[in-house]
Formats: structure tokens, sequence, C-alpha cells
């Protein structure tokens, strides 16, 4: 059974691999068998996520891409084929957290959040699902707060992944029966990284103490797991669907 999980064989693009949680993703797939493309903003970052899933013993290429950008998403997929052979996996990890009071936020402001966190992932599954093989599976990276608020004015950051929702339930039924691609969105609760670091002192610990049914915030391994599982053929039958991993955060 545990061969399911496998991704040997298999070639695996990581959006926003630069910090937090896209290198544990980068890591954790190339630990689970696959060739990583990593791409992000910042080159001299990259590199540092290079080496760490070079020392798994697979293949790592890292590509500069701005995925609010379509031709850097085309420029990803186009890499991986022809330095790796394919595509068989997209983790859609880039995203931008904000927190502004609607009544103060500019259109630029608003605009840059859904171009990067909702924009973005659907110019990289275009990208992707071009020359994707059947087979082949997305994970859009959500959060549980498309279903739920927690105390921070996020409008811009809200809607954008609510949206992400419906985008990854269009694709599975435009993509899975026609090209077998199949389409799954991930919604992490609160895990720490440089996102969460940009918080007030006292906030996260808060609402994991009262919100968190496990009163504590993730640990990445925790849903790197969970990515593996919808990247690999261990969720053959599982497409559309939108999963939390929040500890039970939506449960409160
Ligand atoms: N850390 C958490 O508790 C949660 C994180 N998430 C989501 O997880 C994903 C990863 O976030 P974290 O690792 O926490 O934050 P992070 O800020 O460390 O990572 C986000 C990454 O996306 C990259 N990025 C931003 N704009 C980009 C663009 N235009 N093109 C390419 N890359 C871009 C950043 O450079 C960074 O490497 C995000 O989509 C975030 O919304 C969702 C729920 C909770
Ligand atoms: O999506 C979540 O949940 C997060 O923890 C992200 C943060 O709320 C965020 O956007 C920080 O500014």
């Amino acid at each position: 059974m545990l061969d399911r999980f496998r991704l040997d064989g298999k070639v695996a693009i990581v959006t926003g691999a630069s910090s937090g949680l896209g290198v544990a993703f980068a890591r954790g797939l190339a630990e689970a068998g696959a060739d990583v493309v990593i791409g992000a903003r910042r080159a001299d970052r990259l590199e540092k996520t290079r080496r760490l899933v070079e020392e798994t013993g697979r293949r790592c290429l890292a590509v500069p891409a701005d995925v609010a950008k379509p031709e850097d998403c085309d420029a990803l997929a186009a890499a991986a084929v022809e330095e790796l052979g394919g595509v068989d996996v997209l983790i859609n990890n880039a995203g931008l957290g904000t927190a502004v009071p609607a009544l103060r936020e500019t259109p630029a402001e608003f605009r840059q959040v859904v171009e990067v966190n909702l924009m973005g992932a659907y110019w990289m599954a275009q990208a992707c699902a071009r020359v994707m093989r059947p087979g082949s599976s997305i994970v859009n990276i959500g959060s549980v707060l498309a279903e739920t608020t927690a105390g921070l004015p996020q409008a811009a950051y809200t809607a954008s992944k609510a949206a992400l929702t419906g985008l990854t339930r269009d694709l599975a039924q435009q993509w899975t029966g026609r090209r077998g691609i199949r389409v799954n969105c991930l919604e992490p609760g609160f895990f720490a990284s440089e996102m969460t670091d940009q918080y007030q002192p006292g906030y996260l610990e808060r609402v994991v103490e009262s919100r968190v049914v496990m009163r504590r915030p993730g640990d990445a391994a925790e849903l790197v797991a969970a990515a593996v599982f919808l990247a690999s053929e261990a969720s053959s039958y599982i497409t559309g669907v939108v999963l939390p991993v929040d500890g039970g955060l939506l449960l409160t």
C-alpha cells in the first residue's frame, strides 16, 4: 500500500519555494521520490531550497518566476519539460498574505493579492495542464480563511482563497475526465512561516488557544504529508475536493 504514496519517476513543480511551506513541499516531494522544479521570485533563496532538495538524491531545477506573470508560468512549465522530461505534479503554493482594513485597502493592494493567490494559481495550472500527462495532479494551497475568519482584516486574502476553492472544482470537472488531471485544494490552518511572522505579537498564540482544537499550530510535515497524498496514486479516485489541514480549527 505505501508504494501508492511514492512519487518515483514523477516531476513536480512547487511555486513560492523560496521560503516557508514551499521549501517543505519541495523537500517532502523529493523525499517521496519526485524530481522537483522550484519557482519563486528570489533567485538567491531558491538556491538554498535547491540544495535541500538535492540532499535527497533527487534532481532539482530552480527557475526564477513571478506567478503573477503568465509568461513566467509558461517558462516554468517549459523548463520542467525540457530539463526533466515533463510535469506530473503542480503544487500551487505561492501566496501573499496581507492584513489591511477594508476601508483603507487600495485597488492596487487588493489586485496584487488576487493576482498572486488566485490568478497566479490559474496561470500555473493552465501552463502545466497543457503539458501534463494523464495521471497528473494539481494541488492548490488555499487557506482555512476561505471558510472562516480569524480576527484579522483580510478581505483580499480571504476572497482570493475562497475563489481558489471554486477554481479547484471547476478545473477538476474540466480536466479530470477529459485529460486525466486531478485538481484538489488543501486548506492549511496555522503553520509557522514568514507569513505568520508578520502577525502582531501574541496573535498566533491567541488564535491557536481559542480556535484550534488541537491547541497547537501545525507542523509543516503534517501539511506536506497531505500534499504527497493528493499528489500521488494514493488519492487516485479523489478530485475536486477541498481538504482542511487545520488541527480542527474549522470545528470552532
Ligand atoms: N503559514 C500558514 O499558516 C498558512 C499559509 N497558507 C498558504 O500557504 C502558502 C505558503 O505560505 P507560507 O509559506 O506560509 O508563507 P511565505 O510568505 O513564507 O511563502 C510564500 C511564498 O510565496 C512566494 N511568492 C509570493 N508572491 C509570489 C509571486 N508573485 N510569484 C512567485 N512566488 C511568490 C513568496 O516569495 C514566498 O516564498 C501560501 O499560499 C499561503 O497563503 C495558508 C494558510 C495558512
Ligand atoms: O491563511 C492563513 O490561515 C494564514 O495564516 C495566513 C495569514 O492569515 C496571513 O495572511 C498573514 O498576513
